[in-house]
């Protein structure tokens, strides 16, 4: 992403936003509410246009792919994924796969195995055949997670995915998540609010203030209590946590 600015019309959110960001990395994008976090990763998605930059993925401009290659590079779940029809969780995750195929054709064995796997792990074999319009936010979000991973896109962008989930599925989802970075080299890029998930996890964090970066780096040299108080204008303490390696941060009242 090279000097962007974007946003929507009358304003722009981001004022000239540049970064790059590795195959197999993975990044956590925080920053206070309205300061451009959705809107980057819908300006990543190709959803909002740019005004000015240029935007690239794998040496490709973004605009030069067709839809069905970008859901093949990139696979994205949005703040509120509301899947407003009644479908059965097994037929939202089976959506995933519809980059991978041609007009009018059946699913093919490795779909069907494709859409197994992520069933069993995102732990959700038991909810198969419910209507994801009867199922609760955070089962929703398991659900909606399984269909993203489907797509078995290199990248992929979470805008707070895990936000309704308790802390159980949260720290289970985001082992996945790591796992399938480190042994399969997806890349994630992870809008979070929760700042200590995003230290357990990210190893790269890139804080946004009032649509430009204000830090970017390394999760140890970027997580102080400097920067989170420059952010999040709240006093902090920030610690470095024994038998993690973890830092963590404690918001002072
Ligand atoms: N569709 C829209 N039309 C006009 N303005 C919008 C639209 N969506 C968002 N905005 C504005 O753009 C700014 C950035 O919004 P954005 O959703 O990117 O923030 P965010 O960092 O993701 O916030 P949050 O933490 O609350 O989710 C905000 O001021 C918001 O009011």
């Amino acid at each position: 992403m090279k000097n962007l600015r974007c946003g929507y019309p009358g304003h722009d959110v981001l004022k000239g936003i540049s970064f790059e960001i590795q195959p197999g990395e993975f990044v956590g994008i925080l920053g206070p509410n309205g300061s451009g976090k959705t809107t980057l990763l819908l300006a990543l998605s190709g959803v909002v246009d740019r005004r000015v930059g240029d935007i690239s993925i794998r040496s490709m401009s973004l605009e030069s792919l067709k839809p069905k290659e970008r859901a093949r590079c990139m696979a994205a779940v949005a703040q509120d994924s509301q899947v407003r029809f009644p479908y059965s969780c097994e037929e939202v995750v089976r959506m995933g796969r519809y980059p991978h195929q041609k007009r009018w054709q059946m699913d093919t064995f490795e779909d069907e195995k494709v859409v197994r796997r992520c069933l069993e792990i995102m732990d959700i074999q038991d909810l198969a055949d419910r209507l994801i319009s009867a199922m609760s936010g955070g089962e929703r979000q398991r659900v909606v997670m399984a269909k993203a991973l489907a797509q078995e896109a290199p990248i992929l962008l979470l805008d707070e995915a895990t936000s309704a989930m308790d802390i159980h599925r949260k720290l289970q989802v985001f082992r996945v998540l790591e796992h399938l970075n480190r042994e399969e080299m997806l890349t994630v890029l992870t809008v979070l609010h929760d700042v200590n998930l995003a230290a357990l996890y990210c190893r790269r964090m890139i804080f946004l203030k009032e649509g430009e970066v204000v830090a970017d780096g390394p999760t140890e040299e970027v997580l102080t209590s400097e920067v989170l108080e420059t952010v999040y204008q709240t006093r902090v303490l920030v610690q470095d946590i024994p038998h993690t390696g973890k830092r963590q941060v404690v918001f002072l009242p």
